[in-house]
C-alpha cells in the first residue's frame, strides 16, 4: 500500500470526537476511502513537560530488560513504535485479537497536527486543554477503526448504536504484602476508594453509584444493575454513540455535553433502535447492553489479565526498586530491613523474579484502564446468517448483532510505579481520614456497607466546578 500522509489541507476532514489524558481522538468526515470508519489517535504532550522524550527516545535500559521476553519490542527504534508493538504482541493475546485493531501508523506533518490544534481548541474540555496540548512534534499518528459504528452496515438506513464502558479494576487484592492498615483495600474496590479522593480533590462533583465489583461478578443480575449505576452516574465510565456522535455522557472526559438533556430526551433517541413503549426505551436498552456484556464473557478474560497484579502495589513496588537497582525507598521509609523484613522475601528474588512482578504489573495497569466498545445493530428476519455474535432481546423481540472492541491499550511507563505506590497511599489516607470525621469510631471498615460508605463520604461542597459538573437529568 503506498503510504499514507495527512497534510494540512485534510485537517478539516477530522472532527474532535473525544480524549483521555494522553491521545486525542479524532473521527473521519471526508470520503476517502482507508479513512472512511476510522478514527485518528494523535498523541498529545503534557503542558509542564518540557521536552516530548516520552515519544522520541528509546525504551529506557530497565524497560528493555522488562520487556526482553517480547523481543519485537526491543527492536523498535522509538518509543512509540515499542508502544504499537506492546498492543499488538502483548495485550492481544491476552484478550484476543477480534477484540482489538491495534491500528496502523500513518505519517502526519506538522501543519496538519496544528490545524487539528486549532480546530479542535474550541471542543475540549477546558482542564484537559490546561493539562496537555497536541504534539505536533510527532510524525505519526495512529489510524484505528471507528468503534462507534458497527463494521459494515446491513442497510442503507441503518443506524448504529454503540456504549462504552470503562471497567476499571474487577477484584479485591488478596496480597499479603499489603499493610494492616490498608485491609479496607480487601473488602472495597479501588474504584469506590478512589471515588473519595476525587470527590475531595473536586474531580467529581458526586460519588459513582457504579462498583466494578457489580460488573465482573458474572452475575446476570450485578451486571445489569453496574449499567443501571453507570447510567446514573456515568464520569467517564459510560458513553454511548449514536451514528458515531455521542448522545450521552461526557465529551473527552469533561463536562456532559449531550443531546439527551434529560431521561426522556435519551428515551426519545432510542426510538430508531428499540421497539418499546415512550419511556421503557431507556431500560430495554440498558438491559439489551447489560446481556451482551454478560454473554460476551470477555469481561471474565479481562479479569484474568488484571489478576496478573498479584501482589498489588504494596508488593510489587519493592521489586520495582530491585529491577532499577536503587535502594529500596519505601522499606526505607517504613522503617524495614531490606534483608530481614517484611518485604525481605521480596528483595531475595533473583533479578528476572522481579522483572516478572512488575512486568506483569505493568500489564495488569493496562487491563484495568482500558475501555470497551460494545456496538449494535437491529437484525431483520430476512437477513444472511450473522457473522457476528447475536442477542435475542425477550423484552422488545428484537434480534441484535453486537461486536466488542477493546480500546486504549497503552503501554504504562515502568517510572510510573512509584507514582501507583504515592497514590494508592494517598487514596488510603483520604479514606482513613473520612472515617476518622465520620465520627463513628467503633465501626469497623470491613464491614461499612455501600450506603454507610457514600453517606459518610465528604463531599467537598463549594462552587468550584468539577469534571463532571452537568449531570444529565439533574
Ligand atoms: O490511576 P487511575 O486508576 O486513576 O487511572 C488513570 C485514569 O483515571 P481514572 O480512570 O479517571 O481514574 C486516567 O483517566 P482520566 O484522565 O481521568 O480520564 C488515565 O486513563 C490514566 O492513564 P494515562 O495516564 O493516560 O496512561 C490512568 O492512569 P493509570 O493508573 O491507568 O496509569
Ligand atoms: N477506536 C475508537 N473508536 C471510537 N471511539 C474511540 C476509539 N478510540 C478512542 N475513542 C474515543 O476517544 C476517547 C479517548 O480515547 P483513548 O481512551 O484512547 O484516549 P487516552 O488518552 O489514551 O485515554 P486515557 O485517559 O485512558 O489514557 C475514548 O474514551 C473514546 O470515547
Ligand atoms: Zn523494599
Amino acid at each position: 500500500m503506498m503510504e499514507l500522509i495527512l497534510e494540512e489541507k485534510d485537517a478539516s476532514d477530522w472532527v474532535y470526537r473525544g480524549e483521555g489524558a494522553a491521545n486525542l481522538i479524532l473521527s473521519y468526515a471526508g470520503s476517502s476511502h482507508p479513512f472512511v470508519g476510522k478514527v485518528l489517535r494523535v498523541p498529545k504532550v503534557k503542558k509542564d513537560e518540557t521536552n516530548c522524550e516520552e515519544l522520541t527516545s528509546y525504551l529506557s535500559e530497565h524497560e528493555c530488560l522488562l520487556w526482553k521476553e517480547d523481543c519485537d519490542l526491543l527492536s523498535a527504534p522509538t518509543r512509540e513504535i515499542a508502544k504499537h508493538l506492546y498492543v499488538q504482541y502483548v495485550m492481544c493475546p491476552l484478550l484476543g485479537s477480534n477484540h482489538v485493531d491495534a491500528g496502523i501508523r500513518i505519517l502526519v506533518s506538522m501543519d496538519f497536527l496544528k490545524a487539528v490544534e486549532r480546530n479542535t481548541l474550541s471542543q475540549r474540555p477546558s482542564w484537559r486543554v490546561d493539562q496537555a496540548d497536541v504534539n505536533t512534534q510527532c510524525d505519526y499518528a495512529l489510524l484505528i477503526s471507528d468503534h462507534s459504528v458497527f463494521p459494515q452496515p446491513l442497510h442503507d438506513e441503518e443506524f448504529s448504536i454503540s456504549v462504552e464502558i470503562k471497567p476499571k479494576c474487577g477484584f479485591l487484592p488478596c496480597s499479603r504484602y499489603i499493610a494492616e492498615d490498608h485491609t479496607i483495600k480487601k473488602s472495597m474496590s479501588r474504584f469506590k476508594l478512589h471515588q473519595n479522593l476525587k470527590s475531595q480533590q473536586k474531580k467529581v462533583s458526586q460519588l459513582s453509584q457504579y462498583d466494578p465489583l457489580d460488573m465482573f461478578s458474572g452475575s446476570r443480575e450485578r451486571i445489569k444493575k453496574s449499567v443501571k449505576d453507570l447510567f446514573s452516574t456515568p464520569q467517564n465510565n459510560f458513553r454511548v454513540f449514536l451514528n458515531g456522535s455521542l448522545v450521552f455522557g461526557s465529551l473527552g472526559g469533561g463536562e456532559y455535553i449531550t443531546n439527551a438533556h434529560n431521561e426522556k430526551a435519551f428515551d426519545d433517541l432510542l426510538t430508531s433502535v428499540i421497539q418499546a413503549d415512550d419511556g421503557m426505551r431507556t431500560a430495554c436498552f440498558l438491559e439489551l447492553v447489560s446481556e451482551a456484556v454478560s454473554k460476551s464473557g470477555l469481561l471474565d478474560r479481562l479479569l484474568q489479565a488484571q489478576k496478573l497484579d498479584a501482589f498489588d502495589i504494596e508488593g510489587a513496588i519493592h521489586a520495582y526498586y530491585d529491577v532499577v537497582s536503587q535502594p529500596c525507598l519505601v522499606c526505607k521509609e517504613l522503617g524495614e530491613d531490606k534483608l530481614s523484613g517484611r518485604f525481605s522475601s521480596l528483595h531475595s528474588l533473583p533479578l528476572d523474579g522481579s522483572l516478572k512482578i512488575v512486568r506483569d504489573y505493568l500489564i495488569a495497569a493496562t487491563a484495568k484502564d482500558l475501555s470497551m466498545m460494545i456496538s449494535f445493530r437491529i437484525r431483520e428476519k430476512r437477513d444472511p446468517k450473522s457473522q457476528y455474535n447475536v442477542i435475542f432481546h425477550e423484552s422488545t423481540g428484537q434480534t441484535f448483532d453486537y461486536k466488542v472492541s477493546f480500546i486504549d491499550l497503552d503501554m504504562k511507563p515502568l517510572e510510573k510505579m512509584t507514582y501507583y505506590y504515592e497514590l494508592d497511599q494517598k487514596i488510603l489516607r483520604c479514606y482513613t481520614k473520612m472515617m476518622k470525621t465520620a465520627k463513628r469510631p467503633k465501626i469497623s471498615p470491613s464491614v461499612v456497607d455501600k450506603t454507610s460508605y457514600q453517606e459518610k463520604s465528604m463531599v467537598v461542597e463549594d462552587d468550584s466546578p468539577t469534571r463532571d459538573s452537568a449531570v444529565i437529568g439533574a
